[in-house]
């Protein structure tokens, strides 16, 4: 009888073929598939002698290589994509096998999909998979949601070719059905909330400070050797530090300032607003990159009267430098608040759909492997586990004091870009939102006086409990109990 695979991967463009070598590379027996049967071949010649992979150009073939119970990974396009690799493969599946969905797959398909599924007695695992195409191929960070049984016959795989880090794996089951998939949508929106606040301190330190992007560079490079150390900032000091061959410029400069996007943040923003969670960091990094991307709207409004993008009066090298590291602490608590928010939102999502997610846990598998793997990570792994109820990140006693430590610089660097009219929405909301959490008491008094004026909406008395209306029209105003 011919050998059979472990396990199979259907979807082999850049992440999927990755994701079966780094599978064949650590002794796991890897049966192939994709749509497009070139692609299948082409892995099979270039890397065909990595490990054992069994190739097959249908879905029968590729049924027919697996182990029982079936391990089927998926990793195609999200949304109608993913749904028609099930509809290929689930009929030919028998209870107890496992398909695990590893694209980034919105986490209300990945219920729908558990759902159906588990009513045909299979186990659908929706997985979190971070670290781009290099994560893929040498250790990424994996979120497994689906049945905790799954986790028994796929947990070992998935940790033993995720990234370590103090020689655990960043790999993890999360949580019930979508919880795996939810949790990557939350990191992918810190992710875009930690890339927004990168791009502010670059444009702050060019434009308030005077530096070439080769001197920010080596900012970063500095920077990253201390308590911002993460793979956001080291790319970003390469980024920087590289020149575009055909101009001589900084590469920077060529490229167009038009932010694309996927979808993964904005789900964040949309899902964050579904649950009620302020999670502005991650809703002004997606606005900031749809504003850079109106182009008309920016052409129409380029004209618009204020500062000049200059500083009044050059900085010496000795103030530069003293505003980098200001630069540096408003990044620092930005960066803090946006995480903040994000790990409130994992916790919303789990109470709301009922997950039992070790919020600490999650921070520990995204120190490596993923795109915002840090140093700062281990912070949070361990503010988890100094207090699992933590409310916010912010009141934990580290954050805490550098966050207070921050203040002033932060306060600072926001004020001088509104003087020199340098847009910092990242460092601004989550200054707002930390005055707004330690505020002893807030405006929304008044719009409570204002719903109730127009709408006899009602409000709530600091001094009594019920609700109340005051009759507005009347000339006594009077009130009345609601
Ligand atoms: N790229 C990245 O850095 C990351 C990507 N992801 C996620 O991983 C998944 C794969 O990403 P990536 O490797 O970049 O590839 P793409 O998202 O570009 O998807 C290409 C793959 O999808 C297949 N495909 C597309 N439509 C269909 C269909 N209707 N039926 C069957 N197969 C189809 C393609 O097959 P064919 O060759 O026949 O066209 C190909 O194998 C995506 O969900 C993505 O969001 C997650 C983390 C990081
Ligand atoms: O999932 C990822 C990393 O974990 C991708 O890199 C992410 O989808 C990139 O998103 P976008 O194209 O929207 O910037």
């Amino acid at each position: 009888m011919s050998k059979k695979a472990s396990i199979g991967v259907t979807g082999l463009a850049v992440m999927g073929r990755n994701l079966a070598r780094n599978l064949a590379r650590h002794g796991h027996t890897v049966a192939l598939h994709n749509r497009s049967e070139q692609r299948t071949r082409d892995l099979v010649e270039q890397f065909g002698d990595e490990g054992e992979f069994i190739p097959a150009y249908s879905a029968r073939e590729f049924v027919d290589a697996l182990e029982r119970p079936r391990q089927v990974v998926i990793m195609v396009k999200a949304g109608r994509p993913t749904d028609a690799v099930i509809e290929e493969f689930a009929p030919l599946l028998e209870p107890g096998d496992v398909i695990v969905d590893a694209g980034n797959a919105h986490f209300a398909d990945t219920r729908r999909r558990e759902a159906a599924l588990r009513e045909q007695g299979l186990h659908f695992v929706g997985t979190g998979v971070s670290g781009g195409e290099e994560g893929a191929l040498h250790g990424p960070s994996i979120m497994p949601g689906g049945s905790k049984e799954s986790y028994e016959s796929l947990g070992p795989l998935f940790e033993d070719i995720s990234a370590k880090v103090d020689g655990e794996p960043c790999c993890t089951h999360v949580g019930a059905d979508g919880a795996g998939h939810f949790v990557k949508m939350v990191h992918n929106g810190i992710e875009y909330a930690d890339m927004q606040l990168i791009a502010e301190s670059f444009d702050l330190l060019r434009g308030a400070a005077g530096y070439e992007p080769a001197q920010i560079a080596e900012v970063f490079r500095n920077w990253n050797t201390g308590r911002l150390d993460s793979y956001l900032i080291e790319i970003t000091s390469q980024v920087l530090a590289h020149t575009d061959a055909g101009t001589g410029k900084p590469f920077v400069d060529i490229v167009t300032d038009q932010a694309e996007q996927k979808g993964t943040g904005r789900w964040t923003v949309q899902i964050g607003l579904d649950l009620g969670v302020p999670i502005s960091g991650i809703a002004e990094a997606v606005f900031s990159r749809s504003l850079s991307g109106s182009a008309d709207l920016r052409e129409a409004a380029r004209g618009l009267g204020g500062p000049a993008r200059t500083p009044l009066s050059p900085l010496s090298g000795s103030e530069a430098s003293a505003f980098a590291d200001d630069v540096e602490q408003a990044l620092y608590a930005s960066k803090v608040v946006a995480y903040a928010q994000g790990f409130n939102q994992i916790q919303a999502g789990a109470t709301e759909y009922g997950w039992d997610i070790d919020l600490g846990k999650v921070a520990s598998i995204w120190r490596g492997g993923c795109i915002i793997r840090a140093k700062f990570l281990n912070d949070i792994t361990a503010a988890y586990a100094d207090e699992p109820g933590l409310p916010t990140l912010l009141t934990s006693g580290g954050f805490r004091k550098a966050v207070e430590d921050a203040q002033d610089s932060w306060r600072s660097v926001i004020a001088t870009a509104v003087r020199l009219g340098i847009p910092t929405p990242g460092f601004s909301t989550a200054l707002a939102y930390y005055d707004g959490l330690r505020a002893e008491r807030l405006p929304a008094a008044l719009v409570q006086g204002q719903r109730d004026y127009f709408g006899a909406h009602t409000y709530r008395r600091v001094d009594k409990g019920g609700s109340f209306h005051t009759a507005w029209a009347t000339d006594d105003r009077a009130e009345s109990t609601a």
